[in-house]
């Protein structure tokens, strides 16, 4: 059962304690060791990992003086979703930009782009930028595009904390993912990123959901991990950011190549392929800017492609499904595939790399190419070893 309506008691402490003996536990089976004094983290951020280590011991307290522990930021599908999966029990606001939309949430207990959820009076909800100030962590739900801006607007209240970037995109003037953005932006700030596959309707119901948590500093990692987990929400941790983010940023690319494929009606045995070959192209790009294998091939990267280049709860795939039937899309979707194409490309062409899944979705998006000439155009490539 989910803690979804059960009042805040002021326990975030002791829930803390408990996932840290939890923790303990496992980590002691790993070999290694919990307690450890000092960071290893020396960067500019590691005031921000200190930061990590008191927001876990003053969790309760803080929670019991109205000072929010934790702070979604954005309240769209998935940062309302990640909002509901962690206030059963810790002390969580979700802040949303738009006032007038926030107060008919908190008037209607629901969130249109989440049809069916209640959200439960446990679950605090604001426009005020000021909660922003008095977050120890913060969860960034907000798409790629947008990133830096928030980041720039609100660099005050954000610098020297631990942000959790939870959106999968490349930055279309940086061709940078959300890791790098917080860095560019907020060199105080410890960066982290929370992916992998999980639509944001499935943690909403309190589904099982397995995502990753990429952290450069361990340690800090560790302690993220402990606080953001739930019974059904169970996060691996890594400290390969690069990896991790570009995985989320790239399947969404190739899942409006196979949404493409199907609604353009070239079958699954052709989707599968576009899957693979994509996937080969994701792993290319990510590797060479440094992202490791073991990363590309696990939750962040292989299972959110499979997840979402397979399945029409995807916009990103539905997007393809209407690139290929000829259709239109309606206007306000967030579809991160679109632009990440067109950075990807531009990565891709600056390293030399061939693209040509990224370069099919990406001359589809912009209405440069049809479904079917992109995949002739696929099929037409030389001949070579895979
Ligand atoms: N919906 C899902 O199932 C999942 C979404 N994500 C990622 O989460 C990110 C957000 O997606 P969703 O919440 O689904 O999209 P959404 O379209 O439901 O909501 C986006 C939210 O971001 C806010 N936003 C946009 N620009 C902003 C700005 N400048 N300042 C403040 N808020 C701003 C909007 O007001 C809106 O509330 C995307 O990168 C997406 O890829 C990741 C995993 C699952
Ligand atoms: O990232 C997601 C699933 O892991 C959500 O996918 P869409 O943005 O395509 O809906």
């Amino acid at each position: 059962m989910r803690g979804h309506g059960r009042p805040f008691r002021g326990s975030a402490l002791a829930a803390l304690h408990r996932q840290r003996r939890h923790d303990r536990l496992g980590r002691d089976r790993e070999g290694t060791r919990w307690h450890r004094s000092g960071l290893r983290h020396h960067g500019p951020s590691a005031l921000a990992a200190r930061r990590v280590r008191c927001a876990a011991h003053r969790g309760g307290p803080q929670g019991r003086q109205g000072v929010s522990g934790i702070v979604v930021a954005g309240a769209g599908a998935f940062g309302t979703a990640l909002a509901l999966a962690l206030c059963g029990s810790r002390e969580v606001m979700l802040w949303g930009r738009d006032a007038a939309a926030v107060a008919e949430m908190e008037q209607s207990r629901t969130n249109p782009r989440l049809p069916g959820v209640t959200l439960p009076p446990v679950l605090t909800l604001t426009a005020d930028p000021e909660s922003l100030a008095r977050a120890d962590v913060l969860l960034l739900a907000i798409p790629a595009q947008s990133l830096r801006g928030v980041l720039a607007d609100h660099a005050g209240a954000l610098a020297g904390k631990p942000l959790v970037a939870c959106g999968k995109g490349i930055d279309l003037e940086t061709l940078e993912g959300p890791s790098a953005a917080i860095r560019r932006v907020l060199p105080t700030a410890l960066p982290l990123v929370l992916t992998g596959p999980s639509f944001a309707a499935d943690i909403a119901r309190g589904l099982p959901t397995a995502l990753t948590l990429a952290c450069a500093d361990p340690e800090a990692g560790s302690r993220l991990q402990a606080l953001l987990a739930t019974p059904v929400l169970r996060l691996y941790r890594t400290t390969d950011l690069v990896g991790a983010e570009l995985g989320g940023a790239l399947k969404n690319v190739v899942a409006i190549a196979c949404g493409a494929c199907i609604g353009g009606g070239f079958g699954e045995s052709a989707r599968a392929a576009l899957l693979t070959r994509g996937f080969a192209e994701m792993r290319r790009l990510a590797l060479r800017v440094g992202a490791e294998e073991t990363t590309l091939m696990g939750l962040s990267g292989l299972g959110d492609l499979v997840l979402t280049a397979t399945s029409e709860c995807s916009r990103n795939y539905r997007f393809g499904l209407s690139l290929g039937r000829r259709e239109g899309f309606a206007a306000g979707v967030t579809v991160e595939g679109a632009a990440t194409a067109q950075a990807a490309m531009r990565l891709g062409d600056r390293l030399g790399l061939e693209l040509p899944v990224t370069q099919a979705v990406a001359g589809l998006v912009k209405g440069q190419t049809d479904v079917g000439s992109a995949l002739r155009g696929l099929l037409d490539r030389p001949l070579k070893a895979e």
